[in-house]
């Protein structure tokens, strides 16, 4: 049998003493996408960036194809194989888009136009600096940037901060084909509900730090209301926040309800 790409146990962390999240276990197999979902505050971002080493944890491990990341070392979590899409995209807003992605390459890995494949939109921008596009484009090229690394994990902050939907929707798709086409693992931490959860395979849901709701996709689609009260603790419903139809919402396997 083989474990799964990325697995977190027991994982607890934050900032400094305080705590952010608690007792986290999550895996999340090659080739498939983990929404990781939850209200402001949840500790979503701390969780993503203590994934990529660049929090130390305070209990728990990460494990990478079965071996153990050494905590708080992004060096070596990204020599390992994974790579952060931050939600500030970190681009190099004076270097034109292909500067940007050279200077993200490994050394022997694909060439900076082995880009355009997946990002064809970045070819009209090719020679203007990252700072002329616009927040789409951005977001594209911080994708082909973490791309161009031949990321075994991709984590992937707030991608569609402040993008239009359809914008939003196109990028998730090739979220889906870079998982599919590339056999990465990639966390989404997203506040956009419908559409990370019609672009991910499995979710969780991170409340005041801990999980409280973690299952597949469609199941979590599927039970709009329950999603609602363990994204928000209560049975309330917010209008334009419950998950939105996502494809093929046939449960498979029931959903983990935890507290
Ligand atoms: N740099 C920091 N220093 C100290 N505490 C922080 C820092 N960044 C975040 N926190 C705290 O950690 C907790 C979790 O924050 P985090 O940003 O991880 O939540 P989140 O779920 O990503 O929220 P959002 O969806 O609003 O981005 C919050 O209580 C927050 O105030």
């Amino acid at each position: 049998m083989t474990s799964p790409r990325l697995t977190c146990a027991g994982l607890t962390g934050g900032h400094g003493t305080a705590t952010a999240f608690r007792d986290v276990d999550l895996a999340v197999e090659a080739g498939s996408v983990l929404a990781l979902l939850g209200p402001n505050g949840a500790g979503k971002t701390t969780l993503l960036l203590t994934l990529a080493g660049l929090l130390p944890s305070q209990a728990g491990a990460v494990t990478l194809d079965g071996t153990r990341l050494p905590g708080g070392r992004p060096t070596a979590a990204n020599r390992a194989g994974l790579v952060l899409v931050p939600d500030n995209r970190c681009l190099f807003t004076t270097l034109t888009v292909e500067e940007n992605i050279r200077v993200a390459a490994r050394r022997g890995g694909p060439k900076p136009a082995a880009m355009l494949e997946i990002f064809p939109d970045l070819e009209k921008r090719w020679s203007l600096p990252a700072g002329a596009l616009s927040g789409g484009e951005q977001q594209m090229l911080a994708l082909a940037r973490a791309l161009v690394q031949q990321p075994r994990v991709l984590l992937v902050d707030e991608l569609s901060m402040g993008l239009a939907p359809l914008v939003v929707e196109a990028l998730f798709a090739t979220v889906r084909r870079i998982a599919g086409e590339h056999g990465c693992a990639v966390v989404l931490v997203e506040q956009h509900i419908g559409l990370a959860l019609g672009a991910a395979d499995s979710a969780a849901v991170l409340r005041g730090g801990a999980v409280v709701l973690h299952g597949s996709a469609d199941d979590l689609s599927a039970e709009p209301e329950r999603f609602e009260r363990a994204y928000f603790g209560t049975a309330g419903s917010t209008p334009g926040s419950a998950p939105g139809t996502a494809p093929g919402s046939a449960p498979t396997s029931t959903p983990r309800e935890n507290g």
